[in-house]
């Protein structure tokens, strides 16, 4: 797969975007042949490590064919770097207007996150109708997300934060859901274990998820 147009193509790539915290950057490129073997063509990055940019680099280097998301951008100049490191899309927790300005002159399709009914509609004022919800669970889960249905039925959402396979299949059948994010595929002792086969079975339960 390429990496996506636009942010709305980001909501239909799969029903699952694993969201990655890289602690080995040696675990980069088999991670993402994992993901992928398990049917999910997409990754997330998080800019929480150190080795997350070489990480970025190595999967766009070696599987082009998955989409390379860069996540936690929180700075302007992170937005730069995550570029400039090779990604084709980027994720926000949240936006300020010089993150926001920053993340668009990259040129990349993006997911801003926004967890209230104002912060949706700063972003739908800037052009934006795809944005990630977080923190999913905490801000009012699946019911929440509904609610924002009715008065903003315009907007895609990829809710993300305390996502797990259980509740999952909840966001995925509301009509504003394009996809779910989530950590739950990446978990940290599988990694550390270099179990891909472990990784690419549960890619493999949450590609099978279905959309509404
Ligand atoms: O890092 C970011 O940009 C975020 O906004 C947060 C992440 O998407 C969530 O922390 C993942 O959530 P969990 O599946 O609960 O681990």
């Amino acid at each position: 797969m390429s990496q996506p147009g636009t942010a709305t193509d980001l909501l239909t790539v799969a029903p699952v975007v694993p969201v990655v915290v890289l602690e080995d950057v040696e675990h980069a490129v088999p991670l993402a042949r994992a993901l992928l073997a398990g049917g999910l063509p997409v990754i997330e990055l998080t800019l929480r490590t150190p080795a997350a940019l070489e990480g970025v680099r190595r999967i766009a280097d070696e599987v082009p064919e998955i989409a390379l998301g860069v996540g936690t951008v929180t700075t302007p100049e992170q937005a730069r770097l995550a570029a400039e490191s090779g990604a084709g899309f980027l994720v926000t927790p949240g936006g300020t207007e010089r993150l926001l300005d920053a993340v668009e002159d990259t040129g990349l399709p993006f997911l801003a996150g926004v967890s209230t009914v104002s912060e949706a509609l700063r972003l739908a004022e800037r052009g934006h109708r795809a944005m990630k919800f977080f923190p999913a669970e905490a801000a009012g889960g699946a019911a929440y997300l509904k609610s924002l249905g009715g008065p903003l039925p315009e907007l895609r959402f990829c809710p993300t934060g305390g996502i797990t396979t259980r509740t999952a299949a909840d966001y995925l059948a509301l009509p504003n859901v394009g996809c779910v994010g989530g950590s739950w595929l990446t978990p940290r002792d599988l990694l550390a274990a270099g179990d891909w086969t472990g990784v690419a079975d549960l890619a493999r339960a949450a590609a099978s998820l279905r959309t509404a």
